[in-house]
Formats: C-alpha cells, structure tokens, sequence
C-alpha cells in the first residue's frame, strides 16, 4: 500500500512545493474536551489541490472543513492559510453545504448575486459575471427562474455558482450532493470535475461515497473513528480528464480497495 502515513507528514521541502494550507498536530474538542472531534491532524495542501475527504460518519469531517471556514476555533495546534493562521472567516474561502439554502423569491441570478449585495450594489459586470457563472455550471436558459422551479440538482448548481461568484479561491464542499439521487449526484461529480478545471480553485470535498472521493480528487485524506485522526492521504495519479466509464477500470478499482483497506484498518 502507498498511503502515505500522517504520523510522517510529507513537508513543503520533501515535496519541493509551497504549503498553501497546512495542519499542525491540529485539534478540536467540544463540550470541555468531553467530546474529542479532531485529534492531532497534520497535513499540506498545495495551491489548485482537490482533496476528498471520507471517513465515517461523525469522525470530525464537518469540524475540520468549519475550524478551515474559521466557523468556529481550533482547540489546539495551529492551522495555516497562505501562511496565515486561521482565526476568523476570510473572504478567500467559501463554503458550500448539502442544502442549496437559495432565497426561495429570488431568481437564480438574483441568488448568485446575494453574496456581492451583501457589499455593494451589483454592477453590469456582476450581473454578467452571474449569466456566465450559471452557465458554466449549465444553467443557461434558468437565470431566471425561481428556486421552486428547479430540481434539486439545479438548485445546487445555483449554490455553486453563487459560491464561485464570491470569488473566493479555496472552495469547501460539505457533502454538497449527498442529498441528490445517484444518477444527479454522478452527472454533478463530472459538471464538478470540468467547473473546477476550468476555474482551478483548491478544493476539499467531504463525502461518504468512496468512488466519489476517489473520481474527483488528487489525493484522498482518510480519517479514522472518533476522534478523528487522519490516517492517510492517497494520492490519485488518475489522469485528466476523467469520464465515469474511469470507475470500472482496474487502476480505479485498486485504489477504491486501497482506501477501503485504510478505513477498515481503524
Ligand atoms: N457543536 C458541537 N457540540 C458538541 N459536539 C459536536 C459539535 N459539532 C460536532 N460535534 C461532535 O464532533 C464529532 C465530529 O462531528 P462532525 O460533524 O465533524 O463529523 P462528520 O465526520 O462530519 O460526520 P458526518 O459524516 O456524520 O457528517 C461528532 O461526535 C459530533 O457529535
């Protein structure tokens, strides 16, 4: 197996690159340390990354992707963006969640275009910005129809173009298609993996769904049971671009065990 063992983190000099995030012996617990969410994550991400991120369920996914958001605080270690430490929410990184969470009276355009009313009046460049925003994500003809208009998987188009139009650049996903049928949750993994080559953001992507993590990523993180630690991160050496029929393949296949056997080994 070639997990690359977090008790041995590969550092910026091994690598030869820059840490655009890193993790240091970070954790996180709640309830006066009566719960322990995240213990001791170390970790380096580079710049334009897509890292997946699976474990079971309540093994502190959510809490490592809030603490990164500057949600809410770390209790201990140190967490580092663009050399930075993380102690509030910055306006480089945006967050996406399983639910759209789209004002229900507003067009599509008008809720991509919330996060810049929120500063200022959007302008002519903004409003185009919006147009082509949603259809990047293949909304077009939809900008302006209502949310109740809309599939599920359309909303959560919506929720991702509106995120890309805050211009931030570090994108975390929270289970954003966990709530959509397979066949939508497939055809949103591959629009996922174009959207994202084309804007090139650092991307972490929480998932239950091993093949899911595996088709999207550069690299998987593994994190074990309560509390989570992350016992491995697996690089994806699959090549791009990626079509579904890449999952039956046997390469896919040996790294869908190869996660499967990091997991089941906690
Ligand atoms: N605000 C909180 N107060 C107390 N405990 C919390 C809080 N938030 C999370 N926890 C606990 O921390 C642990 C990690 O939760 P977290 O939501 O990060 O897990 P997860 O891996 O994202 O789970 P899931 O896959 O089910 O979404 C859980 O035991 C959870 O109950």
């Amino acid at each position: 197996m070639n997990a690359i063992l977090i008790d041995r983190p590969e550092t910026s000099a091994q690598s030869g690159r820059n840490a655009f995030i890193q993790g240091r012996n970070l954790s996180k617990s709640f309830g006066d340390g009566a719960v322990v969410a995240l213990e001791g994550a170390d970790f380096e991400i580079h710049e334009g990354e897509f890292i997946s991120l699976v474990g079971p369920s309540g093994c502190g996914k959510s809490t490592l992707l809030r603490i990164l958001a500057g949600l809410i605080p770390k209790s201990g270690g140190s967490l580092q963006v663009r050399g930075e430490e993380v102690v509030k929410p910055r306006t480089d990184i945006g967050m996406m969640f399983q639910k759209a969470t789209l004002l229900e009276w507003r067009t599509a355009v008008e809720n991509v275009l919330l996060p810049t009313e929120m500063h200022r009046k959007p302008n002519d460049h903004d409003w185009q910005e919006a147009m082509d925003l949603l259809g990047m994500v293949g909304l077009r003809d939809f900008e302006f129809s209502f949310p109740r208009q809309l599939s599920g998987g359309m909303q959560q188009r919506v929720a991702l173009a509106r995120l890309l139009h805050t211009g931030a650049d570090i994108l975390l996903l929270d289970e954003p298609f966990g709530a959509l049928d397979e066949f939508t949750r497939e055809r949103l993994n591959v629009e996922l993996l174009r959207v994202v080559a084309e804007v090139r953001k650092t991307t972490f992507f929480v998932t239950h769904n091993i093949a899911e993590a595996i088709f999207l990523a550069d690299r998987v993180m593994v994190m074990t049971p309560r509390p989570g630690r992350l016992a491995a991160m697996i690089d994806i050496p699959l090549a791009r671009p990626r079509e579904l029929s890449l999952q039956q393949s046997p390469e896919f296949n040996a790294l869908v065990s190869q996660v499967r056997d990091v997991l089941g080994g906690h």
